[in-house]
């Protein structure tokens, strides 16, 4: 039988067969001992194939490779990572421009993230019915600095219910991943695009409430119109995967595009002559808010070298 992992709690799986029914499964102990990179031999999101054994009991016997994962640092001291969830096809951020106000910053972390995951991102404007015209000024602002880099944006309110059906048509069919800083709308967002939802988070605070582990695992979920949602508790960004000096460029896809003209092959588009990424910064081709941030990030991974 072939199916889905929508849950885990590290010894039972619960699997989504093809057909939609739910089974609990166990797995051999060779994929424990094969992994060696991960804590986890299987993630939610993954595709498996399971069979019934003669206890009645299921038995996942084979892993369909991921076409991506997202992981975190193991909470133990091992060098090994978590993976959180795989195979999705599509992030969507939620942010705001004022009460919260999301910063570049943090949209751009996020972005280069996703970028090393291979993972596509749509930039969801919540909260469209307060803004004034300032304000909608700025949001314009950031989807052109977006769009003409290649990632989609969307406007909504999550309040009113505006644009919540275009928002439905892009999640329709496809296994994504819904994140945003805290205050954007995220739950309430959660709320009116699957009802059901809500009875999670009851249950989380529940499981808090005895005193247990307070990590809360990812989840996965079938929207109510098709397709499925990997909810991810208490995370709302990606950890910065780590990542070589050299390597950031590849994920801000407008550097990415110009950088094979650069004089020498090794430019880290900081001060060497004849940058072509520079050039495009100067020429207002690359939006210089994006620039700091690359700049930023590289002197992070910088500190981190010589810590
Ligand atoms: N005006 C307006 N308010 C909204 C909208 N969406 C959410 N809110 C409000 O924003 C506040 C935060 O919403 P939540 O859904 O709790 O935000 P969250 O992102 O889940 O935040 P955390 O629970 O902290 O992760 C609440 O007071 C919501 O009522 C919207 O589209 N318009
Ligand atoms: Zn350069």
């Amino acid at each position: 039988m072939k199916g889905r992992v929508t849950k885990s709690t590290g010894s039972w799986y619960t699997i989504r067969e093809d057909s939609g029914k739910m089974y609990q499964a166990r797995i051999r102990g060779k994929f424990r001992l094969s992994n060696i990179q991960h804590t986890n031999p299987i993630a939610v999101g993954d595709f498996v194939d399971f069979e019934i054994d003669k206890d009645e009991a299921a038995v996942i016997t084979k892993i369909h490779e991921r076409k991506n994962y997202i992981i975190r640092k193991s909470v133990n001291l091992s060098k090994k990572t978590h993976i959180i969830a795989s195979n999705i096809d599509r992030a969507f951020l939620v942010v705001t421009v004022d009460n919260p106000k999301t910063s570049f910053g943090f949209i751009d972390r996020f972005l280069v993230t996703a970028e090393a995951y291979h993972i596509p991102v749509t930039l969801v404007f919540n909260k469209m019915d307060v803004y004034d015209e300032y304000l909608m000024e700025e949001v314009e602002f950031y989807q052109k600095t977006y769009e003409r880099i290649g990632y989609e944006t969307i406007q909504i309110s999550a309040q009113t219910g505006f644009n919540i059906d275009q928002l439905k048509e892009k999640l329709k069919d496809i296994t994504s991943l819904v994140s945003g800083h805290s205050g954007v709308g995220k739950s309430t967002l959660m709320n009116i695009l699957n009802p059901n939802l809500q009875l999670k988070t009851s249950v989380v605070s529940d499981f808090n409430q005895k005193g247990q582990h307070t990590t809360t695992f990812a989840e996965m979920y079938e929207w109510p119109f098709g397709g499925f949602c990997i909810d991810t508790p208490g995370i709302k960004e990606f950890g910065l995967v780590e990542m070589d000096k050299y390597e950031i460029q590849n994920y801000f896809p407008e550097i990415h595009e110009i950088r094979s003209n650069c004089k020498f092959d090794n430019c880290l588009h900081l001060n060497e002559p004849k940058c072509a990424v520079q050039d495009a910064v100067e020429k207002g081709e690359i939006s210089p808010t994006r620039y700091e941030n690359y700049i930023g990030f590289l002197e992070e991974i910088n500190e981190n070298t010589f810590s």
